[in-house]
């Protein structure tokens, strides 16, 4: 039985080992990585590097990844991603409340994303923006303890992208999940992480504190040696920019 001390510091996520192959090519290598409880960390990498393979194994979405390691996870996860996967036939507020009920607390999640109104429209009366905010209200009301996204904002234009992180931002100030957010967009992880893992080689190759205060903006000064040391870890030089 583990102590009152150990329960209040226990990690979110805990991952020991974590190993994944596919075809015999190992994507996910032996993953260590320690999640505390209401951090905001992003998960940078090259396309194919093993993000999408991570957040699926963490959500619980990948049954043959048990065994491989240890992992432990929160029971009350949510999961956003690219696409909002509204159901087509249900009204917003009923692709909010599915599965759920309190009719009461959906309505409340989408005034707190900005979609008051907005509850008897169809998915496909929304804006790309507006569906997205919808998925984030359908990941409120679960109450998650940790939020994973994979790459919730990269179908979106660059000035939505922005209004979305800062309100994903305010979301989690309000509500505090851990959250992992995947992405590929560099600065997207130093706006809104606190802490931004890079994958490469099935391994977590760096581990990077963000410090700086927020609200963030893209062009503060603060943030312009984390961009190049995630940069350098990516491969990414001035040439190839
Ligand atoms: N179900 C699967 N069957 C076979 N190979 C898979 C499967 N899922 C993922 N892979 C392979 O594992 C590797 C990692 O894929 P993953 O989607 O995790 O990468 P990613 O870093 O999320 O990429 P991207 O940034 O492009 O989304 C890829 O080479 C992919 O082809």
């Amino acid at each position: 039985m583990a102590t009152l001390t150990e329960q209040l510091t226990r990690p979110a996520v805990r991952l020991r080992g974590l190993t994944r192959s596919f075809d015999q090519r190992t994507v996910l290598d032996g993953i260590d990585l320690d999640i505390p409880a209401g951090q905001f960390v992003a998960l940078l990498g090259h396309s194919g590097s093993g993000k999408s393979t991570l957040l699926r194994a963490i959500a619980g979405l990948d049954h043959e990844v048990v065994g491989s390691g240890q992992l432990t996870a929160p029971e009350r996860i949510s999961v956003v991603f690219q696409d909002s996967r509204l159901l087509p036939w249900r009204r917003v507020l009923d692709n909010v409340l599915l599965g759920t009920d309190g009719t009461e607390k959906g309505r409340a999640a989408l005034d707190e994303v900005g979609l008051k109104g907005r509850e008897r429209a169809w998915p496909n009366e929304l804006s790309g923006g507006e569906a997205q905010r919808a998925a984030l209200a359908r990941s409120l009301v679960r109450e998650p303890e940790l939020l994973l996204a994979d790459e919730p904002f990269g179908a979106l234009d660059a000035l939505t992208r922005i209004k979305m992180h800062a309100l994903l931002r305010e979301l989690w100030e309000r509500h505090r999940p851990s959250v992992l957010l995947v992405t590929h967009d560099v600065d997207e992880a130093i706006v809104l992480a606190d802490r931004v893992l890079v994958l490469e080689e099935g391994r977590i190759g760096l581990d990077l504190a963000i410090e700086p205060p927020h609200p963030r903006s893209y062009r503060d000064p603060l943030l312009g040696e984390y961009r190049e040391r995630l940069l350098k870890a990516l491969g990414v030089t001035e040439d190839h920019a």
